[in-house]
């Protein structure tokens, strides 16, 4: 029998959505470089590798985020300790608005993600690093 999914990505989205502060990336670029604030990015190393960073954005893996910000758990990250606001993004603003729903739920605050993610911060023109090149392989 095929599986019933009975709650798809569009009511998780919009759960979150209700409940996450969201950014656009007009404000999120105003806080770029701010002592008070982290920006975290949650996409997979090979997007970073690929696209390019937002300066400065401290890189977490969506996989790790709930055990790199619990000070419990053995993978726990330290920035997670800060008193600073927190601004996720992903690719899109998918991952991220449900990253910043779970972070906000395990207390983390305060937490806003951006819109549209880092497709529409380089779009506008935002700051972005370069994308880091792989080595080139050596022949023979
Ligand atoms: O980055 S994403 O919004 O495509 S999940």
């Amino acid at each position: 029998m095929p599986q019933t999914i009975t709650k798809g990505y569009k009511a998780l989205l919009a759960e979150a959505e209700a409940k996450v502060k969201a950014l656009s990336v007009e404000q999120a670029k105003a806080l770029v470089g701010r002592d008070d604030t982290v920006f975290v990015d949650l996409r997979d190393p090979r997007e970073l590798e690929r696209d390019g960073r937002v300066p400065g954005a401290f890189h977490c893996p969506r996989g790790m985020l709930e055990f790199w910000i619990d000070p419990e758990s053995p993978y726990a990250k330290p920035v997670f300790q800060e008193d600073k606001q927190f601004v996720f993004f992903c690719a899109g603003g998918w991952r991220s608005a449900l990253a910043a729903k779970a972070a906000q739920e395990m207390g983390l605050k305060p937490v806003a993600h951006i819109e549209g993610g880092f497709g529409a911060w380089k779009k506008a023109g935002a700051p972005v690093e370069a994308p880091t090149p792989k080595p080139e392989k050596s022949v023979g």
